[in-house]
């Protein structure tokens, strides 16, 4: 096998070894970022139609480490942090990041990178905090906290993190791991997360040449699995976490709970915008506000330091998109991992559920270990989708990403991603005038294809912008009509619209003339946020005070956004 390396901003000069007979040459495609030179495409045909036995096999995914020559220049030292929940892996990788002069944290969840930047932010490390949505720039930081999907691998770093590492293994973000771990250039990469996870990231590793070092925690304070269920909302107590997985339980039992007359609760869920999940986590963090119960889905699953004395599994099965299963021992092991962080008001943890039934389960899941992880995700960059589109014209991005999914070869430590998300995408958009690249974007927008809303939003920005170019926010949205929902179903409907807000601000940050009304969309996201909020805290017993003063402000700063917009149409 040989292979060519395809460096960005190619010329044609690729240099051709002298090839035995049916050799499978074997493209190598880097991190491009779409600029691969006509004369390069001109090279390549003549080169695979002249000889008859040289064959390009696009769909070979075996060599993924070869992808990052940046990180390959480098020998990096890997430190493998692993341990329980609770033990402080994070926290020392963290040490060295701060103590290092550039660096990047990349994280599962938008609320853990926001906990970082705030953190290096108070430790005098200037910081940037960067999500598909949101970019928030601190003067002269030279180092980032993002969402993994946004690792850098272009840039070189003295440092990074990668928390929660055992995701590599996850169905349909696991890529976005793999991506980091094979590509961030840096001297030191420190990897946290569950010890399932350390023989594949080794095996992994033994092709790119690395230092790797693993480090084994214990937990810092105790976990108790109580031997009593909670029986009755009753014996809530300030402190209480209630995990459920349905929105509908969370606002029941957020209802049922008050009702009681003695707690007040905050919610944290998946589909809650992120900036109010922040402030609803911090609500429940500060020992000085009322909400004292918090009802949380598994969003709140992963690394997050919470003052959670006692998780109360309300059930022990969720609904997966597809049918209802039990939780896996991971699962029940993360999410239980939330009670007693040490450092915090309760440093102690019980976890227990609503109903005895459930409590053997519980205990023998806390038990066990996880099971090993075998296979890590991968995904063709969009650089090998286009160089596959060159020698198939006749298709579109549907039968391409299929086409990938159905036929990528791969090596044994890698499962191709479960796309099936993008391929709705794709159906829903191969028709339109459109390069391959901007269907590529739509296709990996956040947009939720399991909500109405959310996914005729992004059929109609994506037929405007085939039409015009240019996709003025209005021309969908009537900003000014928002108001606090007063049901559940204008709650979800909110939700809704939030999520298509938000995507429209991240197309913004990719298409960025196309998308003009960046500033527009995110007030109005900020105020789907409040509004939320507002409804919330009327489910409640406070009045609004300090929410309403933030969203007259965001009104007004709003009229003028809406004044300048209408002056530059
Ligand atoms: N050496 C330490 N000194 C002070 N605080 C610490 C120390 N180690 C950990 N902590 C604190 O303990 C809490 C738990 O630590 P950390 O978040 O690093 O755990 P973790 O092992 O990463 O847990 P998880 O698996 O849930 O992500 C955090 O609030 C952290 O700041
Ligand atoms: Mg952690």
């Amino acid at each position: 096998m040989a292979f060519f390396l395809f460096r960005r901003r190619l010329s044609a000069t690729v240099a051709c070894h002298v090839l035995p007979e049916n050799t499978t040459v074997c493209l190598i495609p880097l991190e491009l970022k779409f600029g691969i030179s006509k004369g390069f495409f001109n090279c390549f045909r003549q080169f695979s139609s002249s000889s008859s036995t040289i064959k390009f096999d696009f769909t070979d995914l075996t060599c993924p480490h070869t992808w990052y020559p940046n990180a390959r220049k480098e020998k990096r030292n890997i430190f493998l942090h692993v341990g329980p929940t609770n033990s402080g892996k994070t926290h020392q990788a963290l040490k060295r990041l701060e103590a290092s002069s550039s660096g990047i944290y990349c994280g599962p969840l938008r609320l853990l990178a926001w906990e970082v930047s705030k953190r290096l932010n108070k430790a005098n490390v200037p910081c940037d905090l960067i999500t598909g949505q949101e970019r928030e720039e601190v003067e002269g930081a030279k180092h980032k906290a993002v969402t993994v999907e946004m690792a850098d691998v272009a840039s070189s770093f003295d440092c990074a993190i990668i928390d929660e590492i055992q995701m590599l293994g996850c169905k349909t973000r696991g890529f976005s791991f793999t991506r980091a771990l094979l590509g961030l250039s840096v001297n030191e990469l420190h990897l946290c997360g569950d010890p399932a996870s350390v023989p594949l990231i080794e095996e992994i590793l033994k092709v790119t040449g690395d230092h790797v070092k693993v480090r084994y925690y214990e937990r810092l304070s105790p976990l108790v699995p109580l031997k009593v269920p909670l029986g009755s909302f009753c014996n809530i107590r300030t402190g209480d976490c209630i995990v459920t997985f349905s929105r509908r339980e969370i606002y029941r039992l957020k209802k049922e709970i008050q009702g009681g007359g003695k707690h007040l609760c905050s919610v944290v869920y998946g589909s809650l915008p992120p900036a109010t999940r922040t402030r609803q986590a911090s609500m429940f963090n500060d020992e000085n506000s009322e909400f004292d119960v918090l009802v949380a889905s598994d969003a709140i699953g992963m690394g997050l330091n919470l003052n959670i004395s006692r998780i109360v599994f309300s059930t022990l099965e969720k609904f997966d998109g597809v049918q209802m299963r039990e939780l896996s021992v991971s699962e029940i092991k993360q999410i239980a991992g939330r009670a007693g962080r040490y450092g915090s008001k309760f440093p102690d943890g019980e976890v227990t559920c609503l109903a005895a039934e459930d409590l053997p389960l519980l205990h023998s899941s806390l038990k066990s270990p996880s099971p090993i992880l075998e296979k890590a995700g991968l995904f063709p960059s969009f650089d090998l989708l286009l160089m596959y589109s060159r020698l198939h014209p006749e298709y579109g991005i549907y039968q391409i990403l299929a086409h990938f999914v159905e036929h990528a070869k791969l090596s044994a430590n890698y499962f191709i991603a479960d796309c099936e998300e993008l391929l709705k995408v794709a159906a829903l958009i191969d028709e339109l005038p459109l390069g391959l690249h901007e269907k590529y974007l739509f296709c990996i927008s956040p947009v939720d294809m399991n909500d109405d809303i959310s996914s005729q939003g992004l059929s109609q920005f994506a037929r405007n912008y085939s039409k015009r170019g240019i996709v003025r926010l209005r021309e969908i949205f009537t900003p000014g009509t928002l108001e606090v929902p007063k049901t559940q179903t204008a709650l979800m409907e909110l939700e809704s619209i939030h999520k298509v807000l938000e995507l429209y601000v991240w197309l913004s940050f990719r298409l960025e003339e196309s998308f003009p009304d960046r500033e527009l969309a995110a007030s109005q996201k900020a105020i789907c946020s409040l509004l939320i909020e507002e409804f919330l805290e009327r489910l409640g017993w406070g009045k609004p005070k300090l929410m309403s003063r933030s969203l007259s402000r965001l009104r007004s700063t709003n009229s003028l956004l809406l004044e300048r917009m209408r002056q530059n149409l």
